[in-house]
């Protein structure tokens, strides 16, 4: 059985659990780095990027994130997570992980509209997906060989590059798995 791995320093992370054995995977929490050695790809949920980034850090989470990239396994950051993975942040000089070439813009979406749903469009997941926004980031700009996959208003809320996956909302919130499973395919080609 395939093992997706959830970071689980902070945010929502039993959901993605959920919805990882929905699909037919097995979802294990990491809270310790060693535990990375034992899943196939990764996901970095939603939740707020600054928190988990202390934590990360205190933790020593850092470079192991990054080797896991650089081995070649797939990762998915999912609101806060696509903060986390992006190369470029509007109005910061560094980024974190580094890894999607994406510049991301932090809470984009306006006051009036901190939290709402829509119905989006997905390359490679198909049409009416209920995306939960909560005080989501948006993709500005992405690099030459991102792939968008959705938008929303003319702006960009979810990207792939080869093994790595980001969106701007929260596709753990609601039953439709079809997000989750997206990425669970990316896990299976990378084997
Ligand atoms: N729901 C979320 O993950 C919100 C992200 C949060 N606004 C941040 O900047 O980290």
């Amino acid at each position: 059985m395939l093992k997706i791995g959830v970071l689980g320093l902070q945010g929502a992370v039993r959901e993605h659990i959920q919805s990882i054995e929905a699909c037919g995977a097995e979802g294990i929490v990491i809270k310790q780095v060693n535990q990375l050695e034992e899943v196939d790809g990764l996901i970095i949920p939603g939740g707020e990027s600054t928190t988990m980034r202390r934590l990360i850090d205190k933790y020593d989470f850092m470079d192991p994130l990054k080797e896991f990239a650089a081995a070649g396994k797939p990762m998915f950051g999912t609101c806060a997570g696509l903060i986390l993975l992006a190369k470029n942040l509007v109005g910061y000089n560094e980024s974190h992980l580094g890894l999607l070439d994406v510049t991301v813009e932090r809470n984009s979406f306006g006051r009036q509209k901190d939290s709402f749903e829509a119905e989006l469009t997905i390359t490679g997941v198909g049409e009416n997906f209920v995306g939960v926004f909560i005080r989501a980031p948006h993709i500005v700009e992405v690099g030459e060989d991102v792939e968008i996959l959705s938008k929303h208003n003319g702006r960009i809320v979810a990207a792939r590059q080869g093994q790595f996956l980001g969106c701007s909302f929260h596709p753990e919130l609601t039953d439709d798995h079809r997000m989750t499973q997206l990425f669970i395919n990316m896990v299976k080609e990378s084997k």
